[in-house]
């Protein structure tokens, strides 16, 4: 197994390294928690009374006996907030890429990807067995030109996109992306993760921010785990897809049921989510206010009107120094590096979320600024 020490050593010579180390005391400006829900008093309680109720775990899949009255709420409150007809949840993210995408196309298919869409769909892809064309990240004339020459080779044909993009923050164009789906008859799949609760006027995500709605062919997966600060995944589509998806895709049929307790807690931030609009009107102002205060200290920072906000340091070694700068500050930015961005886009990837104060919101820009300063 010397081999295993070796490749760690390839990993550290060129700043890739991670490891996972336990940051107590440190404020965290990187976290997904947008909307600060994961510690809301109302999501709390509920949790910790369906935990008591039935207990910690599931017990079961999904189609054995681990779906319950709060997977089957929770799966109609998400269908009527994202506007489909019908609802299925995941136990994560991960699992609902790899177990939805793989289900609906296969070798005789063709999938279009951007090329910035997160890894459980790049994974995803390989796994459907389809043959999957990358266009050019939101370049949707590269997308048409790859559409034009191979549709017609391929018996069903799935566009992909994150609508929020994880690394970058920018926002795909949901209005071209559905226009064309339209026009080469394919399915349109939509990874909302990041706009559930972020975009769109009350936080419905991409169809809300282009004045879009939903049409049959368009599938909307999102994770409980990020502005609705619980743990898990949806996809939400037509009353036939999530029938299929029920008995066709492995990663719901073959593992344990996400445990009641954080879907209960997912379907109380959803209903805080309606009821406080604020939240989501605050979060834009909030990002737009780190960013403007940000700009000004000499760092490349790229901002596209969602929470999250990458500062851009390109290369891996000095956004480790970077972070590590900031964290003998009190402040916590992870180093983004490769594989999860590209080698030489390495970035500190700041997040705007509900849960800063004001204190906490001034020692982030003293920090910034005296490491830029310093660096
Ligand atoms: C765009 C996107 N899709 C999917 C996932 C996976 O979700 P989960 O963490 O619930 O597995 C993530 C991140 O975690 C993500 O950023």
């Amino acid at each position: 197994m010397e081999w295993l020490k070796e490749e760690l050593d390839r990993i550290k010579k060129a700043s890739l390294y991670r490891s996972r180390s336990l940051r107590e005391g440190i404020l965290d400006f990187c976290s997904n928690d947008y909307l600060g829900l994961r510690d809301h008093p109302e999501v709390i309680e509920v949790s910790l009374r369906v935990l008591k109720d039935g207990g910690l775990g599931s017990g079961a899949s999904q189609l054995v006996s681990g779906y319950t009255k709060y997977h089957k709420a929770l799966e109609e409150k998400l269908a009527e907030f994202k506007g489909t007809e019908c609802c299925v949840v995941f136990g994560s993210g991960y699992l609902a890429n790899l177990g939805a995408i793989s289900s609906l196309v296969r070798e005789e298919d063709a999938i279009f990807s951007d090329e910035l869409n997160h890894a459980s769909i790049i994974d995803a892809c390989r796994l459907s067995k389809a043959s999957v064309f990358v266009f050019r990240h939101r370049d949707y004339h590269h997308l048409e030109e790859l559409l034009q020459t191979h549709r017609r080779s391929f018996r069903r044909c799935l566009i992909v996109s994150d609508t929020v993009f994880s690394m970058d923050g920018d926002v795909a164009n949901i209005s071209t992306l559905k226009r064309m789906a339209k026009e080469y008859e394919c399915m349109l799949y939509l990874d909302e993760a990041h706009a559930t609760g972020t975009i769109g006027k009350s936080g419905k995500g991409g169809l809300e921010e282009f004045s879009e709605s939903w049409e049959e062919f368009m599938i909307l997966m999102g994770t409980l785990s990020k502005a609705l600060g619980s743990y898990g995944a949806f996809v939400c589509g037509s009353k036939a897809l999530c029938e299929y998806l029920v008995n066709k895709a492995r990663s719901l049929i073959f593992s344990t049921s996400l445990p009641a307790c954080l879907c209960a807690g997912a379907e109380k931030s959803l209903e805080v989510i309606e009821r406080e609009p604020w939240r989501v009107k605050k979060l834009k102002t909030l990002s737009e206010r780190m960013f403007e205060n940000l700009r000004s200290f000499g760092f490349d920072i790229s901002f596209h009107q969602t929470p999250i906000i990458p500062i851009m340091v390109y290369d891996e070694k000095k956004a480790l120094s970077i972070r590590d700068a900031l964290l003998e500050r009190g402040v916590f930015i992870q180093a983004i590096r490769h594989p999860t961005v590209a080698i030489g886009k390495a970035r500190l990837r700041l997040t705007a979320s509900l849960r800063y104060s004001e204190e906490d919101l001034e020692l982030l820009f003293s920090s910034i600024k005296s490491v830029a300063i310093a660096c």
